[in-house]
């Protein structure tokens, strides 16, 4: 039934350095592990099979030097383990031992979502689960179990989850029957999230569905952070896997500083090697950012453009047309900066940014993404506006300020928007403004990334555009959401027989270009941490760059009591962030097109 390829930790990493005679097999085997995210190649892959199995040693070496976590297997395209890696401890070499024939069909995954009771749980994990056993992307023995404080049933499990699951528009066909069948795979298991009792109770239960096959358990950490560890420490000594690979997928926030992120990758560290932590961004999933590097180093046009030669400012702009609503407590005590633009929006920066990695292997591409953050300036106050939004009326509607929310103080002074000047000092973008914006309760839901180009020296159409160039200024938008597209805004001639000129877009627009659905980010990324591929997770040192850059300004933010400036829920933001803007010779690309065209 499963068709892909499931790659151990570090797979994409993973270079064999066999002895002479076993060469080709070696380079067969490379490359059907890089093949992970093919389709089906059995009879490729069942020569394979025959070729490995006549072998009985591989030895590995990975291109990082990390050490991969316990036992972890390589998977044939049929889902079931055709080769194990053992770990014993950290910097001893690794053993690829090739599974008997005995062996094969005989592993399983159990994936508990601990914190099953809750808003993500519900809202995007369960679901992104189900459209991965719809899409035959789970291996043939797999298990779901919920895992939280709250008393429920199997069938109460069963029963909330299925309010959210949901076929695809493009894939309807047996979606009650794949429903079903999938609702038979979970299971709910109550505990506290501190008693290794209770998660030995869990153990137990996730045994008798293992029925004595090799184990592979994944653990969703979705709850509220202050539980993090607890539950690692508990899963890690009463619920770990004995035989198979035990990862645990973090979601954010990994801590409020550097000091509190640093003490939190600290205690997960005295229970998991780095190997087994997965820091979740979603935003690493989206389509339109795993695209970024595909467009930049696929394609010639733009990456000699992609410097400060030719680009005037970057903008990456994320709005909500929502507040808070039901997540006040827990946003209170982060705000805007934290919540997305350390995070998603930093973490873009650094694809875009980045130079070219020495492959796609997880650790190529995350060092590269380290040292342009090790390269940024830290934020300082001036470089930053914050904004809070307040109470509203519209239309006979009313909308609540910030501070209405039950969670929120009524003197709080946290940030809902924020925006910010950032700067990489290296050859490729000295000086070139890097604008982030972000806030809740704005008049529109978007993610975007804007780029504008210089004006064109000695422009021979400079009357046509009037004495503002920046009419004329090329933009390249990537829309990551909502309506995903790339498109390009060129100068062109309007037909006729006069001398007009025109903005318009080179636009390549998801939903008219491709009739698949876009899958939803967890779905990739869950998919990524089943098979071991690091690359859209986020590395301790990567963590610990991108807080060093933003801790300095939260802490004067905070120390300093700085007030944000109001704005009307619903409206554009605060003034504020066009004078920093504007400070740093940008004008806002989202503004609407009206002002150019
Ligand atoms: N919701 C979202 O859209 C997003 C959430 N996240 C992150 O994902 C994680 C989960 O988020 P979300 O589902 O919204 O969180 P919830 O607040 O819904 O919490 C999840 C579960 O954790 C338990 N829980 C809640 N508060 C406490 C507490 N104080 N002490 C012990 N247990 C508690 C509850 O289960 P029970 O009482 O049954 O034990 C609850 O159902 C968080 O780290 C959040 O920051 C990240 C991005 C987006
Ligand atoms: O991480 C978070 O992201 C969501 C926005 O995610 P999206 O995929 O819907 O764009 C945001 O609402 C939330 O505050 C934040 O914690």
């Amino acid at each position: 039934m499963a068709t892909r390829l499931m790659t151990p930790p570090s797979s994409s990493s993973t270079n064999f350095s066999p002895s002479s005679s076993f060469n080709n097999e070696a380079k067969l085997f490379t490359r059907f592990i890089s093949r992970s995210r093919k389709s089906c190649l059995s009879t490729w892959v069942s020569q394979i099979h025959s070729k490995m199995n006549a072998k009985k040693h591989f030895r590995l070496k990975s291109s990082n030097g990390h050490p991969l976590n316990a036992v972890s297997l390589h998977y044939g395209l049929d889902g079931k383990p055709i080769a194990k890696e053992n770990i014993e401890s950290p910097g001893k070499e690794r053993q690829s031992i090739l599974i008997s024939e005995a062996e094969k069909g005989e592993s399983t995954l159990s994936i508990t979502v601990v914190g099953a009771s809750g808003d993500l749980a519900k809202k995007k994990i369960f679901p992104a689960l189900f459209a991965l056993f719809y899409e035959d992307c789970l291996p043939e023995n797999f298990t779901v179990f919920g895992y939280a404080r709250t008393k429920l049933t199997d069938e109460e499990l069963r029963n909330m989850i299925s309010k959210t699951l949901t076929c695809r528009i493009d894939k309807r066909e047996n979606c009650e029957d794949k429903m079903d069948q999938f609702l038979k795979r979970c299971f709910y298991q109550a505990g506290q999230y501190n008693s290794e009792e209770h998660f030995s109770e869990l153990d137990k239960k996730l045994k008798e569905k293992e029925d004595g096959k090799l184990s592979n358990r994944l653990f969703y950490l979705s709850v509220p952070p202050n539980i993090f560890v607890d539950v690692v420490r508990c899963a890690s000594c009463s619920a770990a896997s004995a035989n198979g690979w035990t990862r645990v997928i973090v979601e954010k926030p990994f801590g409020r500083d550097s000091e509190s992120s640093g003490e939190l990758t600290r205690c997960l560290k005295q229970y998991l090697n780095e190997d087994q932590i997965f820091r979740i961004d979603h935003y690493l999933g989206k389509e339109l950012v795993e695209n970024l590097s595909v467009l930049r180093f696929s394609n010639l046009v733009f990456e000699p453009l992609w410097s400060r030669n030719y680009i005037r400012n970057v903008q990456l702009i994320f709005s909500e047309d929502f507040g808070t609503e039901g997540r006040g407590g827990y946003f209170d005590n982060y705000g805007i900066i934290r919540d997305i633009m350390q995070n998603h929006l930093l973490q873009i920066l650094a694809l875009f940014a980045m130079e070219t990695p020495v492959s796609l292997d997880a650790e190529d591409i995350r060092n590269e993404k380290v040292k342009v953050l090790r390269s940024m300036k830290p934020l300082q106050l001036e470089d930053v506006i914050v904004g809070q939004y307040k109470g509203h009326s519209k239309g006979g509607r009313s909308y609540p300020a910030y501070t209405d929310d039950p969670m929120v103080p009524n003197d709080s002074l946290t940030p809902t928007f924020a925006a910010a000047a950032l700067f990489i000092n290296n050859a490729r973008w000295d000086g070139i403004p890097f604008l982030m914006k972000a806030g809740k309760a704005l008049h529109t839901k978007r993610a975007e990334i804007r780029v504008q180009f210089r004006h064109v020296p000695g422009n021979l159409y400079k009357r046509n555009f009037g004495t503002d160039l920046d009419k004329a200024t090329n933009e390249l938008v990537l829309r990551v959401q909502p309506d995903e597209a790339i498109y390009l805004k060129i100068n062109n001639k309007v037909p006729g027989l006069g001398m007009r000129l025109d903005r318009s877009d080179l636009n390549l627009l998801y939903r008219a270009r491709y009739r698949k659905e876009i899958p939803d980010a967890y779905e990739r990324l869950l998919l990524d941490a089943i098979e071991g591929e690091r690359r859209l997770f986020i590395r301790s040192d990567e963590l610990d760059a991108a807080w060093a850059l933003f801790t300095p300004l939260l802490k004067e933010l905070e120390e300093k009591k700085i007030v944000p400036e109001l704005y009307p829920y619903g409206s554009r933001g605060p003034v504020g962030a066009h004078y920093l803007a504007a400070k740093h010779n940008v004008r806002w690309g989202d503004l609407g097109n009206e002002m150019y065209e």
